[in-house]
């Protein structure tokens, strides 16, 4: 049996510290490009695989912590007062009593996504891990970024990776306490990358990642291949974005997206997150790639796609996804 979250951070937390009154944070949301997808310990968020992403800069999420005034929580997402009831809320303060002292001493929470909530884009990721930044600011913890990661981690697997911009690989770790899976920022930059957000269908999907990934795990026959394909493209990612190579890096998260998304299929019962407008999309970028555009896809729990591509590819892209808006094409590095 794992050891609880409670007991991990506690173990990590400053003895004496006072709340203050107001903390701001911002995280970014993330691509991965080599997935996390199972766990090796459900407690903690302890990944099976280690996994490597891309941050989206100015898009994620701004959370506020502060005291409340009403004599309880209170909880409010991009501006509306949720029901302490909502499965939202009840995560959200669910978080912060991990690390909170006094559980009499009422907290107000305000947060604020700004990824096109149409795109269909993890917020969890920027959720928690912009949650985290204000819990260390308003608790006045003052703990190292890596403790941060870890911490996140423990609310959403993918927000230990929203601690960071850039390219960020989160470590699997090897400690029980699993204080040493947590994110670190890769020293690479590629000022040309770009990222589509391909919107193809809307609709809430039906199964979370949460439970997605532990299905797959449970009775997917065809999981056992994923930890070493998952560990190979990593590395084969990684000497990728250091020779700055888009035809390398974008078949291997093609490939390692495809490949998590095998496993879905193949679980029990089958989990398929793709619509037809997702295939039909899927088929538009291989025949632009076909007609001589570098450009690849990745795609996460959802029926969406994230395209990848270079900036000078960028017009060409745009003529061929003209539903592509300018708020849609992310560069990472400014
Ligand atoms: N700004 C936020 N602050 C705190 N938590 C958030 C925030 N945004 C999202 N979350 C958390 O993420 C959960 C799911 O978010 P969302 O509906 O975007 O799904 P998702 O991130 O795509 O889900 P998945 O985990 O399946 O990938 C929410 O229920 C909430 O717990
Ligand atoms: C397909 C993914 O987006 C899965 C993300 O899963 P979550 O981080 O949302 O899962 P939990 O740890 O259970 O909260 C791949 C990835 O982001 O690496």
């Amino acid at each position: 049996m794992s050891i609880s979250k409670q007991k991990v951070i506690a173990n990590y937390l400053p003895n004496t510290t006072e709340p203050g009154t107001k903390a701001d944070a911002f995280a970014p949301s993330n691509i991965a490009l080599c997935k996390y997808w199972g766990k090796r310990d459900v407690e903690l968020n302890l990944p099976i695989n280690a996994s490597l992403s891309i941050s989206l800069g100015e898009l994620g999420s701004h959370t506020t912590l502060s005291e409340s005034d009403r004599g309880q929580d209170q909880v409010y997402l991009n501006n509306e007062l949720l029901s302490l009831d909502s499965p939202f809320a009840r995560k959200v303060i669910g978080f912060i009593d991990l690390f909170r002292r006094d559980l009499k001493q009422p907290v107000q929470v305000r947060t604020v996504n700004n990824i096109p909530t149409a795109a269909g884009l993890a917020s969890s990721a920027s959720g928690f891990a912009a949650l985290t930044l204000a819990i260390d600011k308003f608790y006045r913890f003052d703990l190292a970024l890596d403790h941060l990661s870890a911490f996140a981690r423990m609310g959403s697997g993918s927000a230990s990776r929203s601690l960071y911009q850039g390219f960020v690989e989160w470590h699997k770790g090897s400690r029980e306490d699993g204080m040493d899976s947590c994110a670190e920022r890769l020293a690479l930059e590629w000022p040309g990358f770009r990222i589509g957000l391909l919107k193809v269908a809307t609709g809430e999907k039906k199964v979370d990642s949460r439970s997605g990934m532990q299905r797959t795990v449970e009775s997917a026959a065809l999981y056992s291949a994923w930890p070493q394909q998952a560990a190979n493209d990593l590395v084969a990612i990684k000497r990728a974005i250091q020779q700055q190579d888009l035809e390398c890096l974008g078949q291997t998260a093609e490939q390692n997206a495809l490949s998590m998304h095998a496993t879905m299929i193949a679980s029990w019962p089958p989990l398929l997150y793709w619509q037809p407008e997702s295939v039909a999309a899927m088929h538009r970028v291989w025949e632009l790639r076909a007609s001589g555009v570098p450009v690849y896809l990745t795609m996460d729990a959802g029926p969406n796609l994230k395209l990848l591509f270079q900036h000078a590819d960028e017009m060409q892209v745009r003529d061929a996804f003209p539903e592509l808006v300018d708020a849609d094409i992310v560069a990472p590095f400014g």
